[in-house]
């Protein structure tokens, strides 16, 4: 098949691993940062554990000053040198707490703030661009990622006070030799260099990681939804477990060893400059002695810090690479949808050359759907039929304004749907589609009057009494067939009241008697209600109930007839 050169639909999406043709929507990687998220959430906090953390690295230097001092001392100061020294342990043991707890309560801050932020922004997100994100990712976000983000955030103060306090040092070095200081800064800029050489590649691998972990969280959700299949079948277990899920959970173990091994060599790199730079000055330079005593102090007090620094940089590493994934996804799901809008009455809606595009990166192929022209009136049944795959529950995602067509235009009561428009579409309708999700308690109808008793009703009417009821809005069990929790969404949807309702071939897993139930007496009653309804079917049996059947092919409207006229049966 030829490659089509407009991919509209694909071109709102995604991020790197999704689609390159993004890129200009998404922050180039360079522009995250940590500081600035972490700050962001509670800048008060954030000040607060800062600046403890600081102070507690200035006293932990005005403690190496206070010893350097006692060992110089001929004595007669000793008394005044220990009170001194015992006040500023104190303060720095009480700063360094303070600032521990402070960034312990920021680090479960931004955990619970990014989970939320990441909910909001899916919520308020396109589902097309949800659809394309996928499901992993997201869940990896809201797992692994943001535990990373917030581990980083706990070590902050212990990485803040070190470098204070191997700043501090370093002056207190060139105060006591600036030729010394200048050789350790020297060095210091070596080791640095070296780990920063070694931690570029590193970022390479954890990056890697990071796709292969999306990947790893879809085939761990296949272990649990397809736990039946694995089971019946020892053969595509055991290929499932080697080759699919086995062989990810490898691919993100070694991309992760190999950018923890280099980040790890990095740090090697440094103590190595470290231990050599005071092997040299102690026992080369200086030639031992008194001089020697007052270097050692402030240069074994910096092994200490600079060691820990290097320790955190690969989680620094880490969390940036976390970091920017999540930017990755905002960016990708950045399109937010407007606002919810106040109910609107419904006069009528209309599809003019609406179209629609799949673009389908493994197979390279297009699906297109249109340009389809259709209308509803309230109070009209209407059958969408065709065989599998022609495009009816996409032409009711583009009815019900869950997607936004790629050319042509809705009109909603006559006033063409953008924007604001387009949610109070998505307010015309409940919808059961196939793949539903029924929620533990009727959600949104809480407060409504006689909510238990009518859909207590409706539950008796689906022959569901002996098995689950209502009460003060929730399901007392969602432990049903796919046919019983079916019928429970329908209630739902029922319930919900709105004017236009989408049921997305429903009695597909029902009994003879249900369907009966669902076409010869709630369709009715719904048109009576003036309810407008859209019946994607197969049970040709009972297109007689609706008042138009609308035909699909290959994504295209073949007829639209009043029901009872030709073309029976044609699904
Ligand atoms: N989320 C998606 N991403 C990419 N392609 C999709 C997606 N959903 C559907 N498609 C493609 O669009 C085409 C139409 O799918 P659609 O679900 O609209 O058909 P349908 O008529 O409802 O089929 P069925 O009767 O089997 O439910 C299919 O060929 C499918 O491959």
């Amino acid at each position: 098949m030829e490659r089509p050169a407009p991919r509209p639909s694909d071109a709102q999406t995604l991020a790197p691993a999704l689609a390159p043709a993004l890129a200009p929507a998404a922050a180039p990687p360079g522009d995250f940062s940590l500081m600035g998220l972490v700050f962001a959430q509670n800048p008060v906090v954030f000040a607060a554990a800062a600046a403890t953390s600081l102070a507690s690295g200035a006293t932990a230097v005005a403690l190496v000053v206070l010893i350097n001092l006692a060992l110089m001392s001929d004595g007669e100061n000793l008394l005044r040198l220990g009170l001194a020294f015992a006040l500023v342990a104190a303060v720095t043991v009480a700063l360094q707490t303070a600032s521990g707890i402070l960034f312990g309560r920021l680090g479960q801050e931004v955990l619970a703030r990014l989970r939320a932020r990441i909910a909001a922004t899916v919520e308020a997100a396109p589902l097309r661009a949800v659809e394309q994100v996928g499901p992993a990712r997201i869940q990896a976000l809201l797992t692994d990622d943001v535990f990373t983000i917030a581990t980083l955030v706990v070590r902050l103060p212990v990485l803040l006070t070190n470098a204070v306090a191997i700043s501090g040092c370093l002056g207190y070095l060139a105060w006591l030799s600036p030729a010394l200081f200048l050789g350790a800064v020297g060095l210091m800029a070596v080791g640095v260099g070296g780990y920063m050489l070694a931690s570029g590649r590193a970022r390479h691998h954890l990056e890697h990681a990071g796709g292969r972990q999306d990947a790893l969280f879809s085939h761990l959700s296949a272990l649990v939804s397809g736990t039946k299949e694995l089971k019946l079948n020892r053969d595509k277990a055991q290929d499932f477990r080697t080759h699919h899920l086995g062989a990810t959970i490898e691919s993100v173990r070694r991309a992760r060893t190999r950018g923890i091994t280099l980040l790890a060599l990095g740090s090697a790199w440094g103590s190595l400059i470290i231990f050599g730079f005071i092997g040299l000055v102690l026992f080369v330079f200086t030639g031992g002695g008194a001089v020697a005593t007052g270097y050692a102090v402030v240069l074994l007090y910096l092994v200490g810090p600079l060691a820990a620094v290097l320790e955190d940089l690969p989680r620094l590493a880490l969390a940036r690479v976390a970091g920017r994934r999540l930017q990755e996804t905002e960016a990708a799901l950045a399109a937010h949808e407007a606002a919810p809008a106040p109910p609107v009455p419904f006069t009528g809606l209309a599809l003019e050359a609406v179209t629609h595009a799949y673009w389908d990166d493994r197979t390279s192929e297009m699906f297109r759907l249109g340009p389809v022209d259709l209308a509803f009136r309230p109070g009209e049944i209407v059958f969408l039929v065709g065989g599998n795959g022609s495009g009816k529950t996409t032409l009711a995602k583009l009815v019900t304004g869950l997607y936004a067509p790629e050319s042509g235009q809705v009109l909603l009561n006559g006033v063409p749907v953008d924007g604001a428009i387009r949610s109070a579409q998505r307010g015309l309708f409940s919808a059961v589609f196939g793949d539903f999700h029924l929620f533990e308690s009727l959600v949104g109808l809480s407060g409504a009057p006689d909510l238990d008793a009518r859909a207590n009703r409706l539950i008796a009417r689906l022959a569901l009494t002996h098995k689950v009821s209502v009460e003060d809005g929730r399901f007392s069990t969602r432990d049903l067939s796919t046919g019983q929790r079916k019928r429970l969404a329908l209630v739902a949807a029922v319930l919900e009241d709105r004017p236009f309702l989408v049921f997305d071939e429903w009695a597909a897993d029902q009994d003879p008697a249900f369907k009966t139930v669902f076409y010869r007496e709630l369709l009715p009653e719904l048109k009576a209600l003036g309810k407008t309804v859209l019946v994607i079917s197969h049970d040709d049996r009972y297109f007689d109930c609706g008042d138009r059947i609308v035909h699909m092919e290959s994504g295209r409207i073949t007829a639209d007839l009043p029901a009872g006229t030709g073309r029976r049966g044609v699904a």
